[in-house]
């Protein structure tokens, strides 16, 4: 019997899905794999409603292959997202392996539920196993919608091969199969699964994408650190937190190149951007357990320690200027060395961030007129009490009457 209007929808919109997903790779998502896969899968199904003019196991073992292939090829692009594949080898063995088994059921027992028993399970164990190793490592909420999408894959499948197993085997002839509510099944399931598949990984590159932009717009291209814009939110998430108020106090570092505007004059903008960058590196993840490295615009750095006291934090200002005046520049510079100016302070118990930044700003200007290449510290004032109960700005902060100032210099 051919197949009806109907019947034919369905590959149709699984093809449909699988040109979706080609196509928005030229706007700019990467969906080509997850294209492929759903255009596998779809040419399954449509070789399953092909009316071949005698029984053939060969029609069987070649749907079943592109069925198998779109699923494998599904699980390759869920894991490229971990950098990870299966290997080839394997991949050949079970498509070898589930061909075998459908012969088998077609040829000697002839019998076409036996046959997408095995298909199915095979296609659910390889989403089973796609889906265990990575949900282990979900990091990001397109993981987690990803995850979500092969889960719910993976169940249909199962739940589908245990009403196999269990409901009654229907006297059906093989032709008759696929007009039965067993093929009937099989290509709804299908069905839903390439759509919930589709719009996964639509929502999960939509996200990706967003995320990769809202990076870019945080992050100060020739540094790699935050930028003003990153620091911002940054500080806004820490603060929502109350990281300050219920935590360890936080040591604030403000740092500025000396004479920047006398380097770029004399060695060039490009030199000066090297020097930027490689001071901005002194600041990466690992320095001192940082919660945030950021740069303020020009050739001013921030640094935020957690945990941190005065003393501990001066220490690491020192050891940053220390590494940046060690620095060798040649061979644009080879007898040059650079120095720092670095401002040092606590975030008080309540205390906004932006106070207490404001605070080492003012206390780095203090060491640019000390002479600069050296560390000033200093605390808030001891009668300085910052309001916890109100989300508002705290009591106004005096610099004026801050405690006594540390001042360490170093030879040029
Ligand atoms: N190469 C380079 N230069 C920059 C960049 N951003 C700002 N500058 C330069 O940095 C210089 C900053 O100079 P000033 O603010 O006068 O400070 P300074 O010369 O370092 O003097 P002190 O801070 O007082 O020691 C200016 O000449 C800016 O043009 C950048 O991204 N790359």
């Amino acid at each position: 019997m051919s197949a009806t209007l109907l019947e034919w929808s369905v590959p149709a919109a699984i093809l449909l899905c699988a040109i979706g997903l080609c196509a928005a790779r030229f706007v700019g998502f990467t969906t080509l794999q997850w294209g492929s896969a759903l255009g596998c899968l779809g040419t399954g199904y449509a070789i399953m409603l092909v009316q071949a003019s005698e029984f053939s196991p060969y029609k069987q073992a070649l749907e079943d292959a592109f069925i198998l292939c779109g699923v494998m090829l599904a699980c390759r692009a869920l894991q490229s997202r971990r950098g990870r594949q299966t290997s080839l080898y394997i991949e050949i063995a079970v498509l070898l392996a589930s061909t075998a088994m459908v012969i088998v059921s077609v040829v000697l027992f002839a019998s076409a539920k036996l046959e997408s028993f095995f298909v199915q399970a095979f296609c659910a164990l390889l989403i089973w196993r796609a889906t265990l190793s990575f949900a282990r490592q979900v990091a990001t909420t397109s993981d987690k919608v990803l995850t979500a999408a092969f889960l719910f894959i993976a169940l249909v499948l199962t739940g589908q091969c245990v009403l196999y197993i269990a409901a009654p085997t229907p006297s059906l002839a093989l032709g008759e199969w696929r007009v039965s509510v067993w093929g009937t099944l099989i290509q709804y399931t299908g069905l839903l699964g390439s759509i919930v598949l589709t719009f996964a990984v639509f929502i999960a590159t939509s996200y990706d994408a967003i995320e990769r932009y809202r990076h870019q717009a945080h992050t100060d291209a020739l540094t790699g650190l935050l930028n003003r814009q990153g620091l911002d939110s940054r500080l806004a998430s820490l603060s929502s937190l109350h990281f300050p108020e219920t935590a360890m106090p936080t040591g604030v570092i403000m740092a500025d190149i000396d004479h920047f505007k006398r380097i770029n004059d004399l060695f060039g903008h490009a030199f000066g951007d090297m020097v930027l960058a490689r001071f901005g590196a002194l600041f990466q993840p690992g320095v001192g357990m940082q919660i945030c490295a950021a740069r303020m615009g020009g050739e001013e750095f921030l640094l935020l320690l957690p945990g941190a006291n005065l003393e501990s934090a001066t220490a690491i200002a020192d050891e940053i200027r220390a590494n940046f005046v060690a620095q060798s520049w040649a061979p644009h510079a080879p007898n040059s060395r650079f120095t720092a100016s670095m401002g040092v302070t606590l975030v008080q118990a309540g205390e906004p961030f932006a106070n207490a930044i404001k605070r080492a700003d003012d206390l780095l200007y203090t060491a640019k007129r000390l002479g600069r290449n050296c560390t000033v510290s200093g605390e808030a004032p001891s009668d300085t009490v910052y309001d916890l109960s109100k989300s508002g700005d705290p009591h106004p902060h005096p610099f004026d009457k801050a405690s006594p100032i540390v001042c360490a210099q170093q030879q040029r």
